[in-house]
Order: C-alpha cells, then sequence, then structure tokens
C-alpha cells in the first residue's frame, strides 16, 4: 500500500517553480531514495512533502489524506517526521530538551520512547545533559533523527544525512537508517552519496532539473550503464 503519493506535483519558492510534474511513492515501510545533480530539487520535492514550499499543482497523499496546502504542524501529526539538512537542532538547549521537544504536540513525554531512543543512539544517553552545540556533527545527526522519531513516524523524510561528515561516519549514518527502517519505519532519503544510497533503498529516483528520470530499484539503476555514466561517476 503507498502511504505517501506524490501525482503530478509542481512545486518551488515563491513565483519561480522548480519541481515539474514529479510523482513518487512510498510503500508502508518501504525506503525509497531520491539521487540526481546539485540544484535538481531532490531538497525540494522533500520539503513539498513537509509544506515547506509553494505548492503550485499536483496532489500529496499520506495514509489517503490529502496534505498538500497543510502546514509543517499540521503534516507531523498525520504520521511524517522531516529532518532538515541544516539547523536540525535547538544548539542552546540540552540533548534531553532536543529530544523532549520532539515530542512537544504531545501532553507527556512518552518515556518509551525516550528510552528506545536511548538504546537506538548511545552516545545521546551519554551526552544526555551536554548543550546539543556541543555534539559533533555525527552526534548532532543522531540527535535531529532521535527528535523526529520522538513521534514514532510512519515515515521519516532525511534530507542529506551523511553531508559534512568524516568518511568513517558516513557508513555508520547509513547503517542507523538500515535500523530505523529494518523496525518498521518508511524512509524518504535525499543524498548526494548516491551510490551508497542506492545500495541500502528499495527504490531509487533520479530527478534532473526538477524531473523524474530514472525511476527503478536501487539495484537496476545501479546497473544501469547510463545512469552510471551520467549520475553515478562511472
Ligand atoms: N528557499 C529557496 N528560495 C529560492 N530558491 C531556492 C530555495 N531553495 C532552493 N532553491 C533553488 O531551488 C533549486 C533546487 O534546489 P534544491 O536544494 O532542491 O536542490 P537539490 O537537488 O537538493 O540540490 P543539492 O544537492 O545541491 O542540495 C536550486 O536552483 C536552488 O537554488
Amino acid at each position: 500500500m503507498a502511504v505517501l503519493e506524490v501525482a503530478g506535483l509542481d512545486a518551488g519558492y515563491g513565483d519561480l517553480q522548480i519541481i515539474d510534474d514529479v510523482d513518487l511513492t512510498v510503500d508502508d515501510g518501504e525506503y525509497v531514495t531520491i539521487v540526481g545533480p546539485n540544484g535538481a530539487g531532490k531538497s525540494t520535492v522533500m520539503k513539498s512533502v513537509f509544506g515547506l514550499t509553494v505548492h503550485m499543482g499536483g496532489s500529496i497523499e499520506f495514509a489517503g489524506e490529502e496534505i498538500s496546502g497543510y502546514r509543517p504542524e499540521q503534516i507531523i501529526t498525520t504520521g511524517i517526521g522531516y529532518v532538515p539538512q541544516n539547523d536540525n537542532v535547538f544548539p542552546s538547549l540540552s540533548v534531553l530538551e532536543n529530544l523532549e521537544m520532539g515530542a512537544y504536540i504531545l501532553d507527556d513525554v512518552p518515556q518509551d520512547r525516550l528510552e528506545r531512543i536511548f538504546d537506538r543512539f548511545p552516545i545521546l544517553e551519554e551526552r544526555r545533559s551536554q548543550a546539543a552545540g556541543d555534539l559533533s556533527g555525527g552526534q548532532r545527526q543522531m540527535l535531529a533523527m532521535g527528535r523526529a522519531l520522538m513521534l514514532d513516524p510512519d515515515l521519516l523524510l532525511l534530507d542529506e544525512p551523511s553531508a559534512g561528515l568524516a568518511p568513517d561516519l558516513v557508513g555508520e549514518m547509513f547503517d542507523r537508517i538500515d535500523q530505523i527502517n529494518a523496525d518498521g519505519t518508511g524512509v524518504l532519503l535525499v543524498e548526494q552519496n548516491a551510490k551508497e544510497a542506492l545500495r541500502r533503498c528499495d527504490r531509487g529516483y533520479v530527478l534532473v532539473q526538477g524531473q523524474n528520470r530514472y525511476v527503478a530499484s536501487g539495484e537496476a539503476l545501479l546497473a544501469n550503464e547510463q545512469v552510471r555514466q551520467d549520475f553515478l561517476g562511472g
């Protein structure tokens, strides 16, 4: 069953249209990645799903509900979590406070989820009292994911989580995403690290100049000579 179904999406910023007639689906528990050249509109597609762009046409359904036109505060209540690429933690708040903020729409902080996040990311428990601004880039990214997981989303949107990480941490970040997905959370990932993302995902989209150029399993895209030459560095 498609949890997220984007059809004929046109979107952009102000009067500027960036996304042109894009279709995209993420089935229940599926791991889907969007790759493509710089400036292709990958982040813009993701932001559109989360209500952060100007919607210019098409539909965005999540779990059967039309969510285009919803504000981000409404969208998180439908079961979509979003981890932006930048400014994704509150630097002056502690790690624990950041995680608690993730559950701000609930009356009480769900302690069982907090425990699960600490089990998944032990470094966050170790550093629970430290300011988020003092964390390393990788730890900050884990905190941002943990915060989004506090609402136990059905679909997690991740915008370039490996950006800026030291090469030895990139594999670890991808492993974390695999684990989150293995626990049943659907994942929509935008990545510059296209080969690694395609190796890990169920299905991939290659976006070029705001349009879908290829849609196939990650494996099939990696095996496609044209895709390799044009978008994966050979
Ligand atoms: N807030 C904004 N206002 C106006 N234009 C924007 C804004 N954000 C992005 N753009 C433009 O939209 C286009 C697509 O950007 P987007 O960030 O979606 O691309 P991307 O494929 O994610 O690229 P990258 O991998 O370089 O982040 C670019 O031309 C960019 O300059």
